[in-house]
């Protein structure tokens, strides 16, 4: 990474708030004596009297059946080379991250400071006890295959070599697409094999398990091709070692169908490209830098497929697409080992899975127009939510007909629900929102761009590609910023106070002025006004000279709602402006409204809010499912407030009969599916997931939306204002500077959404 500012963001990342990417949380209660009692002495002798009895207990009544070790000693981190167990470190977490986030598995990273093959085994088989998997990790060949061969045959839990096989399977699904594309046999193409290691070697076998022919297959280490006559080859090169009279890559390259790189960085030219033989597959998987940059290679060859191991460009061929599922698989079988069978059926499951349609959602979350299989599209996108569905029942599927199942699944429908379930509580929805921002970058004015947090997130709207920025404020301090923080491109900075804008503003003033010169106005008013930065900004959106904005950083909510309600008002058609707030909760986003700006709404207005939510929502490719909530359920209370919402509800029922909203229902039921089905089996929410909760007022909304917040530490997008003319946000005050990206995802694609309804 040789870009300094990219390179410092990925140290304050791993650094701040606190050090590091994962933690451990408890998953039982422990707020009173009795629960502590439970959880530790003298509750816990229970279960471990349990499990002393029988082992298999362990997985009833301990975290074991959902905790893989990621365990590395440094040898072969990433392309990085020998960098030791405490450099490794990072990488392990990164891979308990992924583990977590796509999969729903807990890991403990463990580094081993030992390069010793027998301490290292010993050190695993004495940790096995904890753990329902291993996973080794960038441990260097050869002591890579004697490593886990050894804990294979001696452990009864899967261990797998994530570089071994889980990069073998991943490219062998991607090869036999990108063969198909092609129209090449297996049996027929040449490959070269750039690497000898853990990665190369396991990768080459597996091709052969798809049919490629060894004899077709020339491979390469640090010191040049491996031919059978040099000496002192380990029995691993030994096996792919050519009587072929080549030497180096330039000249085993000429011809070569496919490409396959494992080894390091930038040791491709595109002279070696050009000498390949017609649609060459060239897959350069070293991390973090490929073999050959993907730009130059598809500038190179028109006709190329290829994929690169980074996340930045198409065709991202990274075992982040196996471990994570083939170890659910594995686990929920409690498989006592990952074998050939699996990881063929991971292979076929994913290799499948490219052909299909692609959802809308993983379209929008990567930015995409239309995936589709083809050059660009070989195999699935680590966020396709289909992953988690297809590829452990496939790996499971395996364990039990090669008979390495302890726990066979009997409900395939019920196991599927339960694996989608797993990924409810990530936050992709913020990925959804910022990548269809990204289709279509609309202009933004900040109106407080000389505070350093909105500065920042205009930096990364701007780098993200979210946003173009228009930076409103002083400017001489917004210079001193953007030199500081290091943004330096060449955006509009405006100062409403200055001199400099003078013509504009007078054109800002007279339009405001005709628009309100009944309403108390005067013209000089109007000029003295647009000296202030948040009408001066709104009347930029007005008059068409940016697409939206983002303001509200360092004043109150409703000194900045005032002048945009006065200013641009609300939108044709709708009675109430209201807000929304997304919050990333354990069971999934939850919409929570209105949470800033209708102290006390009536019943109708209640309606309107829930049905301007319902739209939110649908915005986010979700269905509404909507509780009006109060302290009273179904009637239990007459009192005019539980009334009111009542009222509401009935009004939305008669009129928008295919809303899937219900209440009044206190929060408690409207959250607790099982709880309400029980109680209130005739609710329209019955039996259903809510993911909205409309208030009965702005105290509580508020006060709820806060609380989770800080609670719960969660992600939050909003408010999110709705009903208004034009896409203005309003920010809370000392927004986070992901809180402001955000907004600024949220107002550009409100201001797309506003576009498409006016053409
Ligand atoms: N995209 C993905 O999912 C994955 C990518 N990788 C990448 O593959 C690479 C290798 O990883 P791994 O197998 O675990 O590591 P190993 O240390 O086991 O193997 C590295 C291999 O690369 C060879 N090598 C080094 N320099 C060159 C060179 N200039 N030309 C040809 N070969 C060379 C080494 O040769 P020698 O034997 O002579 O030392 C060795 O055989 C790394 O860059 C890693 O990031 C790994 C796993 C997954
Ligand atoms: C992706 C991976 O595991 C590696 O590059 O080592
Ligand atoms: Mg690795």
């Amino acid at each position: 990474m040789s870009n300094p500012r990219k390179r410092r963001e990925a140290l304050v990342y791993h650094a701040k708030p606190t050090p590091g990417k994962i933690k451990v949380v408890p998953t039982k209660k422990y707020a009173t004596q009795r629960d502590l009692a439970l959880a530790y002495s003298p509750g816990v002798a229970e279960p471990c009297l349990e499990i002393e009895k029988d082992k298999n207990n362990a997985y009833k009544y301990t975290t074991k059946g959902n905790l893989v070790a990621v365990i590395s000693n440094g040898t072969a981190v990433l392309g990085l080379g020998n960098i030791g167990p405490e450099a490794s470190k990072p990488v392990m977490e990164g891979k308990g991250l992924l583990f977590k986030i796509f999969a729903d598995i807990d890991v403990f990273d463990i580094e081993v400071d030992t390069e010793n093959i027998e301490e290292f085994i010993q050190t695993v088989k004495n940790i096995a006890p904890t753990f329902g998997g291993i996973n080794l990790e960038d441990i260097k060949a050869p002591e890579a295959f004697e490593i886990e061969k050894r804990l294979k045959e001696e452990l009864d839990i899967p261990v797998m070599h994530d570089d071994q096989h889980g990069t073998a399977i991943i490219s062998a699904a991607a090869l036999l697409n990108a063969l198909e594309l092609a129209e090449k046999n297996i049996e027929d193409v040449n490959i070269v094999i750039s690497g000898a290691g853990a990665a190369a070697i396991s990768c080459s076998r597996l091709y052969q398990s798809c049919g490629a022919r060894r004899e077709n297959m020339v491979m390469l280490d640090s010191k040049g091709v491996i031919r059978s006559d040099r000496e002192n080859l380990t029995s691993q090169k030994a096996e792919f070692a050519t009587d072929k009279d080549l030497n180096t890559l330039d000249e085993a390259m000429k011809d070569a169908d496919v490409f396959i790189g494992l080894s390091t960085s930038d040791i491709v030219s595109p002279e070696m490209l050009i000498t390949m033989a017609e649609n060459p597959i060239v897959f350069a998987m070293a991390n973090p830098d490929p073999e050959i940059a993907y730009d130059l290679a598809v500038k190179t060859r028109e006709d190329i497929i290829m994929a690169t191991g980074r996340s930045d460009h198409p065709n991202q061929v990274n075992n982040v697409l196996g471990f994570p599922f083939i170890f659910r698989g594995a686990l929920d079988v409690r498989a006592t080992k990952i074998n050939e069978e699996m990881k063929m059926a991971a292979v076929k499951a994913l290799a499948r899975l490219a052909k299909e349609p692609v959802p809308e959602q993983v379209n929008i979350a990567y930015g995409e127009t239309k995936l589709m299989f083809g050059r660009d599209y070989i195999i699935p996108k680590p966020f396709d939510p289909r992953l988690i569905a297809e590829v452990p029942p496939a790996v499971a599927k395996a364990a039990m007909d090669s008979g390495v199942a302890k726990e066979p699944i009997e409900d395939w429908e019920r196991y599927e629900n339960q694996l989608l379930e797993r990924l409810g509580s990530d936050n992709k929805m913020v990925r959804l929102l910022i990548n269809r921002a990204k289709m279509n970058p609309k202009r933004v004015v900040f109106a407080e761009a000389d505070h350093l947090d909105v500065l920042k997130a205009a930096q990364i709207a701007y780098d993200e590609g979210i946003a173009y920025p228009i930076l409103l404020g002083r400017k001489e301090a917004i210079k001193t910023l953007m030199e500081e923080i290091e943004f330096d491109v060449d955006l509009p900075i405006i100062d409403p106070k200055s001199d400099e804008e003078i013509e504009r503003k007078n054109r800002y003033a007279e339009a405001y002025w005709k628009h309100r010169k009944r309403r108390g106005v005067t013209l000089y008013s109007a000029q003295k006004k647009m000296r202030e930065r948040n009408y001066f900004a709104a009347m930029m959106v007005n008059e068409g000279d940016a697409d939206a904005l983002i303001s509200g950083y360092s004043r109150s909510y409703p000194s900045v709602v005032k002048p945009m309600l006065e200013l641009i008002g609300k939108a044709k058609g709708a009675s109430r402006v209201a807000t929304t707030n997304i919050m990333m909760t354990q069971r999934g986003p939850m919409f929570l409204s209105d949470t800033s700006i209708n102290i006390d709404p009536t019943a109708k207005d209640l309606a309107t809010i829930a049905q301007m939510t319902s739209t939110v929502v649908k915005m986010f490719g979700m269905e509404p499912v909507i509780a009006m909530t109060s302290y009273s359920n179904f009637g239990s209370s007459h009192n005019d407030r539980a009334s009111k919402v009542r009222e509401a509800v009935s009004y939305l029922h008669r009129f928008y009969p295919d809303m899937i909203v219900d209440g009044e229902l206190q929060t408690d039921f409207a959250l607790n599916s099982e709880m309400l089905q029980d109680i209130f089996p005739f609710s329209k929410l019955a039996g259903r997931k809510v993911n909205t909760l409309v208030f009965p007022n702005l105290e509580a909304a508020n006060i709820t939306y806060k609380l989770l917040k800080e609670l719960n530490k969660a992600d939050s997008i909003g408010p999110i204002m709705m009903g208004m003319r034009k896409p203005v946000h309003i920010l809370q005050l000392d927004a986070s500077v992901d809180e402001i990206v955000n907004m600024t995802a949220i107002a550009v694609v409100d201001a797309q959404q506003k576009e498409k309804r006016e053409q």
